[in-house]
């Protein structure tokens, strides 16, 4: 994508923006949740130590020789950036590195016997066990009478909505942008995405996962209905291949939820059974590419990965990062077509997301100004709005037209 001067890649470096205190705030308290979670001995501790020296005060210092990853990171920019501080350099990138620098801290990366022990398990269980997904998956028994396309919308709306944790299961946005001066949903082409997903469908859907727990639970029903209502005659789940941004979903992220749902009563085991079945011949498949953790965003993808774009019939990223990655961690005017800043995309795209960072576009004027007169800039990051934003083509002249 061409470097817009009218949208600067945000940085960390503006105090009592929303950036830096991710950077100057949330990793240091990420550190300390880590820490009291796990009963880490004296090289670890010392290790979330030096990191929470590092994140606040320092620079970003090279990967070991040895680290798995380290010809990964060097061609996601650390060279460039080795000796600048976290504040200075993209904040995507900024954010990441924290990710990568905790998990060699916990002994994650390994060699040892901390290796592979996911950090972050603890609180992605806490929330998979918590009594409000059992009432969220009771709710599932409601819908079992509807027409398939309520139903399907439901299921579209209760992955949205899991974006912040909430599975909603929203008939529809309607009755909340009547009770708000700012509507909830303040981009809706949930049209557009099912006219992609007639059921006759033949093609295949790539779902790129955000969090785990009551996100992915969401994720993994409508996956079932699109694949059981022939919607989609096969699914790839793109989860991450290592812990990430806290609650980002992993293949073990994925097995749990399916354990959950499949000892859930009522219509949630059957939804299971599904996507067991389809795990079991192939239809579903998960993917855990190395790009789903990089720090750059989605533009600069790989050959391999676009080329998995290209072939599906609609790829949906959900939540925010991934809106981040996919539209570019810029701070665009929000009216700028969704189409243009995802001209590059191989194939449709489509993004669910709550809203909990800057970075929005696609948005009508008149919605704008309805955030704005309403709640200032909080509802960028607020994460009490949403979207549903389909392209399905490139566009680079809606952009030049700006
Ligand atoms: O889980 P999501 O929807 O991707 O949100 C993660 C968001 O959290 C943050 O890391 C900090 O709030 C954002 O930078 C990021 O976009």
């Amino acid at each position: 994508m061409p470097d817009t001067p009218f949208a600067p890649v945000i940085l960390g470096n503006e105090t009592g923006s929303f950036p830096h205190s991710v950077l100057a705030e949330r990793h240091p308290a990420i550190i300390q949740q880590v820490r009291d979670a796990f009963p880490y001995g004296p090289g670890q501790r010392r290790e979330l130590d030096e990191l929470l020296a590092s994140c606040t005060e320092g620079t970003i210092e090279p990967l070991p020789a040895d680290a798995p990853d380290r010809d990964l990171w060097q061609g996601w920019g650390l060279p460039a950036y080795t000796g600048r501080s976290w504040y200075d350099v993209p904040w995507l990138w900024s954010e990441s590195w924290f990710y990568r620098r905790l998990l060699d801290a916990v002994g994650y990366v390994g060699p040892g016997a901390w290796q592979g022990i996911d950090p972050f398990r603890p609180f992605k269980r806490a929330e998979l066990d918590a009594p409000e997904t059992d009432a969220e998956l009771a709710a599932l028994d409601d819908l079992a009478g509807l027409p398939e396309e309520e139903r399907a919308r439901a299921l579209l709306h209760g992955s949205l909505w899991g974006n912040r944790a909430d599975l909603g299961f929203r008939l529809s946005a309607e009755s909340a942008e009547k009770r708000d001066p700012a509507p909830a949903l303040v981009a809706d082409d949930g049209d557009a995405l099912f006219a992609l997903l007639p059921r006759t469908g033949a093609g295949t859907l790539v779902l790129v996962a955000d969090n785990a727990g009551r996100e992915l639970v969401p994720d993994l029903l409508l996956i079932a209905h699109l694949l059981d209502q022939g919607r989609a005659a096969r699914a790839v789940l793109h989860v991450k291949p290592h812990p990430y941004y806290v609650s980002d979903a992993t293949t073990a992220d994925v097995v749990d939820a399916l354990r959950r749902l499949r000892a859930a009563p009522g219509a949630a085991a059957g939804y299971a059974r599904v996507l067991w079945a389809a795990l079991a011949d192939g239809r579903l498949t998960v993917r855990a590419h190395p790009f789903s953790c990089a720090p750059l965003p989605y533009a600069d993808m790989p050959d391999d990965l676009r080329a998995e774009f290209a072939a599906a019939t609609l790829t949906l990223f959900k939540g925010d990062l991934n809106y981040r990655r996919l539209v570019g961690d810029r701070l665009w005017p929000p009216t700028t077509p969704f189409t243009a800043v995802t001209g590059y995309a191989p194939g449709p795209v489509a993004a669910l997301r709550t809203l909990k960072s800057d970075v929005v576009t696609g948005l009508s004027p008149a919605t704008a100004a309805a955030l704005v007169a309403a709640e200032e800039q909080r509802w960028r990051t607020s994460g009490t709005h949403a979207l549903i934003q389909v392209s399905t083509s490139s566009s680079s002249s809606d952009l030049e037209s700006q």
